[in-house]
């Protein structure tokens, strides 16, 4: 899915409304109907107040409240006082049954509003020119502080759809967003979580050609756009088909991390696996990995040389490895000689940070899975926010031609073309540790695939890891899950990406 800036969203609004030829009256009737379809779908019997502003998001709310009016709701309307009201906004003002109540507010006298109501937010949406000030910042204060639900159309108000704003702006915070078609990028944003609360997105049917050939950066990765991109695996196929891994990973203390990382690299698919590790996991890994060969450094706690690279088509590094200056020399070693492709995550990120001279010699389309930390680290400068965070990122993979992914609740990939992809699945349960470690091992098993690009294994194994995480979670629940239950449904969610044999 496309995510568009506020003003790609007016001109898909009105490439629909020309191509569909109706007017901005009907498509605001379309979305508002939805939305009204949405909340009827949800409310029991409470009170619903509705707070319009001047604009369209004002109008959509008008709609709203006439839609609900009309199954029977108790609907009382308010509205911002405005020197100029948008052509929308006023037709549905008249449209509006004479019955409801509806009644423009006076921001130093704003009415007490019932225990067990829930709130709409119509106030502003992608329109919003700047910070909220005056009357519309005493009323977002007043929302916000009425700790009653509330549900934002299309986007919280005071929100700015894809910049950020500067702190303590009046943002109303909205248990739900409830948004049309395509996300906003502020909804991906852990910063903006507070206002954003639960997000949802409604089909409004805006023109598909029109918004594919915009020129965006940034995507919204579901299921649809990844099905099928997972080739089958053929009758005749054999292990050398999908490739020979080799991961470097574990240290004393940390031979867990190679271990769940071993476990998903073979869980998703990959033909062969070598694991190097330091003398001290041997047994371990031997007895929880048994599929995966084990090669051991020569010393007991570190990883302290490289192994001959030629078996193998990709090689990942990083879980569990430490920071000792020996596993450094490693990987540089392996970042000069290796010709296939590469995943660092973990210390291997911290060394990088910490020995930047190396980042020089990253090959071109290595991957890198740092966490907003190790991400910090890696570049040297902390962000000033979310957003200034992306932009980094985004110029990172664009610098150093290589994927990085930045992990979290909407977890990034950047290319290095500078495009990012949003994955969209996962949940609060893999916040526990040693979840990195098996998406090290899934995106390994992927990349030592050469049927796949170095974009679609990243693309595939991101959301094969958050979908992992959910079917484990729908089992364990998110608290009780831990990151080997992760492992367990790698494979039944890589299942679902796959292509059909020989389909059409
Ligand atoms: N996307 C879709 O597909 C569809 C979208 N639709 C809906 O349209 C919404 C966008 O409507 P919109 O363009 O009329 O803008 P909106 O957010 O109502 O605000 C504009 C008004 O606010 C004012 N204003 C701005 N900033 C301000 C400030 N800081 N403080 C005070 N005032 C401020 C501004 O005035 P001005 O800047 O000129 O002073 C103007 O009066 C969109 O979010 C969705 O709900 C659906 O109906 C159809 C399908
Ligand atoms: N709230 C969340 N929602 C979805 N996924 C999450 C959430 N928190 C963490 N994750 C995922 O769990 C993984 C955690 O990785 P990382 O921080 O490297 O953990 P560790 O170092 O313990 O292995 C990442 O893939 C991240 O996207
Ligand atoms: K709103």
């Amino acid at each position: 899915m496309h995510i568009l800036t506020a003003a790609q969203t007016r001109a898909a609004d009105q490439a629909t409304i020309q191509a569909e030829r109706i007017t901005s009256t009907d498509l605001m009737e379309r979305a508002a109907m939805a939305l009204s379809e949405w909340l009827l779908d949800r409310l029991a019997r409470q009170a619903v107040h509705i707070f319009c502003g001047p604009g369209n998001n004002g109008g959509d709310g008008l709609v709203i409240a006439r839609h609900l009016h009309h199954a029977g709701h108790a609907v009382h309307v308010w509205l911002l006082p405005a020197n100029a009201y948008s052509s929308d906004f006023t037709a549905n003002r008249q449209r509006l049954p004479a019955d409801v109540p509806c009644a423009e507010l006076d921001v130093q006298r704003l009415p007490p509003l019932p225990a067990g109501a829930v709130l709409v937010d119509a106030l502003f949406g992608t329109g919003l020119t700047r910070v909220l000030t005056d009357d519309a910042a005493t009323l977002v204060h007043y929302i916000n502080q009425a700790h009653l639900p509330v549900v934002a159309v299309d986007i919280p108000s005071g929100l700015f759809a894809d910049a950020p704003q500067p702190a303590d702006s009046p943002v109303v915070a909205a248990r739900f967003t409830v948004s049309f078609e395509l996300p906003k990028l502020a909804f991906l944003l852990p910063q903006n979580a507070q206002w954003v609360g639960e997000w949802h997105l409604l089909p409004i049917s805006l023109d598909k050609k029109f918004i594919h050939n915009l020129p965006v950066d940034n995507y919204f990765v579901e299921a649809a756009f990844l099905r099928g991109r997972l080739p089958y695996r053929g009758k005749f196929s054999h292990k050398g088909t999908f490739g020979h891994a080799l991961l470097l990973a574990g240290s004393k203390g940390k031979i867990g991390a190679a271990v769940l990382a071993s476990r998903a690299c073979l869980h998703a698919g990959v033909g062969l696996l070598t694991t190097r590790v330091p003398a001290v996991g041997y047994d371990i890994l031997q007895t929880s990995a048994p599929e995966a060969m084990t090669l051991v450094d020569p010393a007991q706690d570190h990883i302290t040389e490289l192994p001959d690279l030629k078996p193998y088509a990709a090689v990942g590094i990083g879980p569990g490895l430490g920071q000792d200056d020996v596993s450094c020399k490693v990987l540089r070693q392996l970042l000069q000689e290796a010709t296939v492709p590469l995943v660092l995550d973990a210390d291997a990120l911290n060394l990088l940070g910490t020995h930047r001279d190396i980042l020089d010699l990253l090959p071109p389309d290595t991957l890198l899975t740092p966490h907003p930390k190790e991400f910090e680290r890696l570049i040297g400068e902390p962000a000033r926010d979310d957003y200034h965070r992306l932009e980094q990122f985004r110029g990172f993979a664009q610098q150093r031609r290589c994927y990085c992914v930045l992990k979290g609740a909407y977890t990034a990939l950047a290319t290095p073309e500078g495009v990012l992809y949003f994955n969209s699945t996962g949940n609060p349960g893999m916040a526990t540790g040693g979840s990195g470690d098996v998406l090290t091992g899934l995106l390994l098993a992927l990349r030592a695939d050469k049927r796949l690009s170095a974009l679609d294994a990243a693309l595939l194994g991101l959301y094969a890891h958050g979908r992992a995480g959910d079917l484990a979670a729908l089992e364990t629940g998110q608290a009780g899950l831990v990151a080997g239950d992760i492992v367990r449904f790698i494979g039944p969610a890589l299942h679902e990406l796959t292509a059909p044999v020989l389909g059409l």
